[in-house]
């Protein structure tokens, strides 16, 4: 079934931002943290890297049952076979992306404005939204405006996909988003970046749970 899994924390991976760990090293740190959601997102890495590391992390999500995702490219996410693609307006386009992939892989879709939130809502084969950034973030140079929780509020009103909030996500935003309705909450710094990943995890599901 494709379903994003029950869960609440999606770690996206940057070697950038990973303290020298790397993204597989990361990925294991952070799979043994419990975290069921992994995004691969290396834009500039060679093709041979980014296949290399997205073969061992596939493995590992999967010796931990967790769902490992493909950000942007849809030849590497079928090498891999992934669990899941992620596209954002800019990339190919859901519906060819769908063609491609077959109808087992989750695909996942950017959006940034009320009105691509409302677009999204005819486009088929859509499995969950990427809403953001919903705070302003310096891991993603070319982000939209930052839409605020007003835009959460909308997307959570106006789409009947699972929303995953992105951009600019702390510890310190957790409850607030929380309270909002989010389920899913998708960090790159404050999760990869962090000292000790693990106490992090525990850290960000503590105060869910306290919500
Ligand atoms: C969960 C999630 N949401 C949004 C994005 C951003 O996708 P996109 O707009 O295509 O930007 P890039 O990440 O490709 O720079 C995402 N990756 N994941
Ligand atoms: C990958 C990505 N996508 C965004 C979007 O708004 O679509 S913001 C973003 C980067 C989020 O990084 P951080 O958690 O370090 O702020
Ligand atoms: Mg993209």
């Amino acid at each position: 079934m494709r379903t994003l899994p029950d869960t609440d924390i999606y770690a996206v991976l940057s070697d950038e931002y990973s303290r020298g760990r790397g993204n597989v090293e990361t990925a294991r740190l952070l799979l043994e943290a419990g975290v069921k959601i992994i995004q691969y997102r290396e834009k500039n890495f060679a093709v041979q890297r980014r296949l290399e590391e997205c073969t061992a992390v596939k493995r590992l999500c999967a010796a931990h049952g967790a769902c490992f995702i493909i950000n942007d490219d849809v030849d590497l996410a079928r090498a891999v076979q992934a669990d899941g693609l992620h596209l954002g307006q800019s990339d190919t386009r859901p519906e060819e992306a769908r063609r491609l992939i077959g109808d087992k892989m989750l695909l996942g879709y950017s959006v940034t404005t009320q009105y691509e939130i409302d677009r999204a809502k005819n486009i088929p084969g859509i499995d969950y939204l990427g809403v953001g950034p919903v705070f302003a973030t310096g891991t993603k140079p070319d982000a939209a405006s930052p839409g605020g929780l007003a835009l959460l509020d909308y997307a959570l009103a106006n789409s009947d996909r699972p929303i995953v909030a992105i951009g600019g996500i702390k510890l310190e935003q957790v409850t607030a988003l929380t309270r909002r309705g989010v389920r899913y909450l998708a960090m790159v710094s404050e999760l990869v970046g962090a000292e000790d990943i693990r106490q992090k995890v525990v850290d960000i599901r503590a105060v869910i749970a306290g919500c």
